[in-house]
């Protein structure tokens, strides 16, 4: 059987790696050149090398991964890490190899070649490899679960440990379906301890992280949540001149440290880089509408010191370990305490003094309730019911809101919110509250008169909103729901047949909506297809590398109607179909740059994006009126319009178009034309019947008439095809009686609003 790893200095491990104290600490020094453990680690390490399950708690860049790292260093076999990201496997993996520890990770993003010299190797009856990382989803497969077992059952299976462990309850703020697929682990190997780590669970979490995964008889290790290195702060938005200046002015006084500025939006991501940059600041966006390429570009400049500042939604989140961040800020608010301790903790894991930097926006609180009312009704999981959750959700929300808007210490706050007690003296000047108390009440004095204020209150501005929560393109959805864009950072499967049924089977929304489902049928469709290690084949052939696929055009007509959303959001008085004006700016963009290849292409979009973000509320009805008439002359008359009249009408065309083309996505249904028709002052009898989509009349018009139409049909597609045949017939079907009610598309806007009927202008 096979040896531990040899420790330099001729010692060895053993089969249970019992070890010293002092043997414990010279093998950290050996490796990790640090020369003593740190909180609890040490107690964490000797009760895994005793057989034992341990739950351990201990804070953000508290040396967690030491506690089984160490392990598998003295361990005889391979210590199983599951994590849930692969930028944080590749992360910990490159830093141990660059320690001479041989640690591999398991993901989508290895090449076959590698993957195959990892399972030779844990096949081979003596594998040198110590750490092996993978994600919950592959653990979760047949073939990889069959691997583990002869891997025990050679004796080589050491420790498993569980990164992030919180991501399996529920009741935590990340909660990761995928991470329920590892709960019979415990069932599995009985004889194995298991390790779960986090550094973010209230009581209720940690009793349900410890449950979930059966430990038995754990050795629970707690840390106090405190972070004594970081200075925490609040700033206030609305009381600010400038706030692109403010951070600017704060990143350059504290002498262009390096820093990580979050955000909740993507297109907020990239309007905060663009002005950052315009400022003199070394900037980069990272959030998961950017492919994994640039991520991976953007991580590595950011980790090698070439850029100063990455602004990032929560993509760029867990386990992301750079030691010498001195200011993490957060652009608008977080969801939760557990987040914004998450994400502020990223600051000062080598312990040095380290800032936090909250800017607090009573539009940004707003929005985010909106968003998590919202987010709570669309929810199912397992064990708990909505109710609950939503209230759960907005009790979460409140603790950030009020550690925003309360003028008592920021850093008792934090940690009270984790259940922990605090001494009075703890904080000892470290938060702008016990520093400055006069300035920070005065401000909150300033707060309290700024119009629709509402203090300590979570506002019902936006429950009945109009605006469709999803066009909001924060990770903050992907980061809850498996299936989503940031598949591409957690799926994974060994098995190619596997991996398509999981998506077209366990992962297709039941109640999702059409859209959802087609989404997750495309989703394996281009799975299926990079599998085979190609592109999507059109007419045969495959694609050139630099043609922009129509996958890539739907995503990017959704990346478009979300910034709509958001502009109609920040403006409040745009009049246009989010959809219609999407696939017309789209479509912009994509005759300009379909012959130069898809690189223009994206930029021209995120340039679009950005455009959205900044722009009046002229500008932009300038530029879709423009668009349309421009279709319109083209001889593209049955196309979309953009803007929806308001009540004095101009030129106006029933509302058919709008309509239909909400008709082909949506399935229709009675219950919901009478939601839309009592939420929009309509009698759903008063609503006309569909006539044509969008993408048949972009087609018409020449918009995607110039590609190559696939020869087999994709599943969106055969999908919309099937929509629009139900259209039709749905559209015959009710061209008779009155009284009947209709469906219709969340499309139509409040503006133009008769109180009979809604219309358009062309
Ligand atoms: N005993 C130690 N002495 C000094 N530094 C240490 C020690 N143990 C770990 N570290 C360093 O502390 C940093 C944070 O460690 P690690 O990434 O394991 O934190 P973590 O607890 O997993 O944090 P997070 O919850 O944010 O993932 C790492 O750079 C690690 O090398
Ligand atoms: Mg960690």
């Amino acid at each position: 059987m096979k040896k531990a790893l040899p420790l330099k200095g001729g010692s060895a491990g053993s089969k249970h790696g019992m070890k010293s104290p002092k043997e414990l600490e010279s093998v950290l020094k050996q490796y990790f050149g640090y020369s003593e453990f740190r909180g609890r680690q040490l107690e964490a390490i000797e009760a895994v090398l005793s057989g034992r399950d341990c739950f351990c708690l201990m804070p953000t860049g508290g040396g967690k991964s030491m506690c089984y790292q160490i392990p598998a260093l003295v361990k005889t076999g391979v210590v199983l890490v599951i994590s849930p990201l692969i930028a944080l496997m590749e992360n910990q993996v490159s830093s141990l190899k660059s320690k001479g520890i041989p640690a591999e990770f398991l993901s989508s993003t290895q090449t076959t070649a590698n993957k195959n010299k990892i399972h030779e190797d844990l096949d081979s009856g003596n594998p040198s490899l110590k750490l092996l990382y993978v994600t919950p989803e592959l653990v979760a497969t047949s073939g990889f679960k069959a691997k583990l077992t002869k891997l025990h059952n050679r004796g080589l299976l050491g420790l498993v440990a569980i990164d992030e462990a919180h991501c399996i309850s529920t009741w935590g703020h990340d909660f990761r379906p995928s991470y329920r697929k590892i709960s019979s682990l415990r069932k599995q190997f009985p004889d194995i301890p298991i390790l779960a780590l986090t550094a973010t669970a209230v009581p209720k979490v940690q009793k349900d992280v410890i449950s979930s995964l059966s430990l038995q008889n754990p050795v629970i290790l707690k840390a106090s949540f405190n972070r004594p290195n970081i200075f925490y702060e609040v700033r206030y938005k609305d009381l600010l001149d400038d706030v692109y200046s403010d951070i600017s002015n704060l990143l350059k006084s504290s002498g262009n440290v390096c820093s990580i500025i979050y955000c909740l939006e993507r297109a907020a991501c990239d309007d905060l880089t663009m002005h950052l940059s315009q400022l003199g600041i070394s900037s980069a966006a990272y959030h998961a509408g950017l492919n994994s390429k640039v991520r991976t570009t953007v991580l590595d400049d950011w980790l090698s010191s070439r850029t100063q500042v990455v602004v990032a939604t929560v993509a760029f989140g867990m386990g992301i370990d750079r030691q010498d961040v001195r200011i993490v800020c957060h652009f608008n608010l977080p969801k939760s305490m557990e987040s914004f301790y998450q994400e502020s903790g990223r600051a000062g894991r080598d312990q040095q003094p380290s800032r936090s930097v909250l800017y607090y926006g009573l539009e940004d609180r707003r929005r985010m309730e909106f968003i998590l009312r919202n987010s709570s009704s669309r929810k199912q999981q397992p064990s708990s019911s909505s109710t609950e959750l939503s209230e759960k959700t907005l009790a979460d929300f409140s603790q950030i809101v009020d550690y925003c808007e309360s003028s008592s210490c920021r850093r008792k706050k934090i940690i009270e919110s984790f259940g922990e007690k605090v001494q009075p003296t703890l904080c000892q000047r470290t938060c702008d509250a016990c520093k400055h108390p006069n300035q920070v009440s005065s401000h909150l004095e300033d707060l309290r008169r700024v119009p629709n204020c509402r203090f300590n209150k979570i506002s019902p501005v936006f429950q009945t909103s109009s605006v469709d929560p999803k066009h909001f393109n924060t990770e903050f959805w992907n980061r809850e729901d498996d299936v989503s864009i940031s598949d591409e950072d957690i799926s994974d499967s060994d098995d190619e047949e596997e991996a398509l049924s999981n998506i077209t089977i366990s992962k297709l929304p039941s109640k999702g909506g059409f859209e959802a489902r087609l989404e997750a049928l495309e989703r394996a469709e281009n799975a299926y297809n990079q599998a085979k290690g190609q592109t999507k084949p059109q007419g045969g052939n495959l694609v050139d590398k630099k043609s922009i696929s129509q996958t890539l055009r739907d995503a990017s007509r959704k990346r478009l109607s979300g910034a709509l959303g958001q502009a109609k959001l920040r403006l409040g008085d745009l009049r246009f179909a989010e959809e219609a004006s999407a696939t017309h700016l789209e479509t912009e963009c994509f005759k300009k740059y379909q012959k130069v290849g898809k690189t223009f292409y994206n930029s021209q979009i995120a340039a679009t994006v950005r455009w959205l973000s900044s722009s009046t509320s002229d500008q932009i009805h300038g530029r879709l009126e423009a668009l349309t008439n421009q279709t319109t002359e083209a001889g593209a008359a049955t196309s979309s319009p953009c803007i929806i009249s308001d009540a004095l009408g101009k030129a106006e065309k029933p509302a058919e178009a709008t309509v239909s083309y909400e008709l082909a996505k949506t399935e229709p249904s009675d219950e919901f034309a009478k939601t839309m028709a009592s939420t929009e002052n309509m009698e759903p009898s008063k609503m006309s019947p569909p006539e044509k989509s969008v993408g048949e009349e972009a087609r018409r018009d020449g918009a995607i008439g110039t590609m190559d139409l696939p020869k087999i049909p994709s599943f969106r597609e055969f999908m919309s095809q099937k929509g629009r045949d139900r259209a039709t017939s749905s559209s015959r079907a009710e061209s008779q009686p009155r009284g009947i009610p209709r469906k219709a598309g969340p499309v139509i806007s409040k503006e133009g609003t008769t109180g009979t009927s809604k219309k358009m202008k062309l």
